[in-house]
């Protein structure tokens, strides 16, 4: 492979396979860190090969306004052709994640409007996720004698919020066709990703164990696709075209009304299960985190309880419209946000002609992530960021400091569309949680704050002491 003249500066790489070697293999499960070290030599953008596929990174907020904001006609697609796994999903049709162009635009903006109109960020969605809460307590009541590990409960909560807004319900926690949606998530979830080796050399996947593991997969999406299928045909008996309770019923509505619609029964599927994929892992482990980083700074959970205390005391729950006044929780919560940084780096994004971004050349073609972890530690931004502190989001006045560099969600064209849906669940769930139980560590081995890596940074396996508060 022959450089081109004016790329960014990376690592040395060897033909044919790049830096998979060290990406995938030395830093398996660790990819955060071998971002960190290639930002650290290399400076703000790098590139790095894939195999042959030129992958470039952007550390900065700079680099990645100028990209995402700025040049965002240039990179706004999704590298769907460059992915093999990408070709697979897309073969099947896509949703919103892996569009592009017309059909993305018109999939996300009706996605979002039917979140819109059945409640996110009203108080009808509020009811939902206040009445899953109550769930999770039950379940934490039942268990907290024993020492809990939260990060299933937490699945099982964000994943049947997603399923009233898609479903109109929730399921019981031990549902067998809902743990096939949560193993499914899973297993995507825990897998590389984008950067998965079978991208890179799709002849590995005749390979036995690899196409033992494909042939499962399938098999489970094949699964989910007849649940889905049959859902929607049980929605298409009942519906009412004036007042759809759920994104089936808007979908069904939409497709029914418009002729202009890319819409179909084929794409609600995809789009259904782009929402779980996209929202359930990622808001479950930021809570994971969340209640991690409590039993790690103590002083912390003692400060956002006795802020619970006073605002809203015992007699009521925590409501979305407590928010303002509870500034040290939501504090917290960006912190938690910021600290964790769940989503380590966007979705890739690819370039649709040759540009410059600060100065250095971005081919057509090639695939590009925005590194939001290494905005979210960058020392020029954040005072002292490898320490957890709630207090930099809110100033001397005791209020909350909006920071433009806290990116959880990405910018530009393609920044999550469940942003509101996720605030208002980390909201309502961490507090009221916090409301009823105190956590602490059941031992005294020092916690792992490092994390492990797949398409989302989670924490490694931890269990914590739950104590009932008042009940
Ligand atoms: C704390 C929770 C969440 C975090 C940290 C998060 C983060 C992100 C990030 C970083 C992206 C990539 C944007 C890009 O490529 O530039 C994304 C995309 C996306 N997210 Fe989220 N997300 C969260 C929750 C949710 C929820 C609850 C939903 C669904 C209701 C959702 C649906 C999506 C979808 C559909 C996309 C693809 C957007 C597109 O390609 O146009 N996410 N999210």
């Amino acid at each position: 492979m022959r450089e081109i003249p004016g790329l960014p500066p990376g690592p040395s790489f060897l033909p044919l396979v790049g830096n998979v070697i060290d990406m995938s293999w030395t830093y398996r499960k660790r990819k955060h860190k071998y971002f960190e070290e290639m930002e650290k030599k290399f400076g703000p953008v790098y590139r790095l090969y894939f195999g042959r596929q030129l992958l470039i990174l952007f550390n900065d907020v700079e680099s990645v306004k100028e990209a995402l904001v700025e040049k965002r006609d240039i990179f706004t697609d999704r590298p769907s052709e460059a992915f093999w796994v990408a070709q697979q999903i897309v073969k099947h049709g896509a949703g919103i994640v892996w569009s592009n162009g017309q059909h993305w635009e018109s999939t996300r903006r009706t996605a979002l409007q039917t979140l819109r109109d059945l409640g996110v960020g009203k108080q009808s969605i509020e009811e939902k996720i206040l009445e899953e809460t109550e769930y999770m307590l039950t379940e934490i009541t039942r268990l907290h004698r024993k020492p809990l590990h939260l990060d299933k409960l937490m699945a099982k909560g964000a994943s049947n919020v997603i399923s009233t807004v898609v479903f109109g319900k929730r399921f019981d926690y031990d549902d067998p066709e809902f743990n096939k949606i949560l193993s499914f998530i899973k297993m995507t979830f825990d897998a590389e990703g984008p950067i998965s080796p079978l991208n890179m050399l799709p002849q590995i996947r005749f390979l036995p164990y690899i196409s033992a593991m494909i042939e499962n997969c399938w098999l489970m999406i094949d699964e989910i696709n007849v649940f889905l299928s049959k859902t929607i045909d049980e929605h298409k008996k009942t519906l009412n075209k004036e007042n759809p309770g759920d994104f089936i019923d808007v979908g069904l509505t939409t497709i029914a009304n418009s002729k202009t619609t890319t819409l179909t029964d084929g794409v609600l599927m995809c789009t259904i299960l782009d929402l779980f994929i996209a929202g359930s892992d990622t808001t479950a482990t930021t809570l994971d985190w969340a209640f991690l980083y409590l039993i790690h700074k103590p002083d912390v959970q003692t400060k956002c309880q006795k802020e619970i205390e006073n605002v809203v005391g015992f007699g009521r729950r925590v409501k979305w419209a407590d928010k303002p006044t509870l500034v040290y929780c939501a504090a917290t919560l960006m912190e938690v946000q910021r600290f964790s940084t769940v989503a380590i780096a966007s979705l890739p994004h690819t370039a649709t002609e040759d540009t410059e971004i600060k100065g250095f050349l971005i081919p057509r073609g090639s695939i590009v992530f925005a590194d939001i972890r290494a905005i979210h530690y960058d020392e020029n931004l954040w005072e002292n960021p490898r320490e957890f502190n709630p207090e930099r989001f809110i100033d001397g006045d005791g209020k909350i400091i909006q920071n433009s560099n806290l990116l959880p969600f990405s910018l530009g064209p393609r920044i999550c569309p469940g942003a509101s849906l996720a605030k208002m669940e980390l909201f309502l769930m961490f507090c009221n949680i916090l409301q009823r139980y105190s956590f602490s560590k059941t031992d005294d081995t020092e916690l792992d704050l490092d994390g492990v890596s797949g398409i989302t940074l989670s924490p490694k396996p931890y269990t914590l002491h739950a104590k009932p508060r008042c009940l």
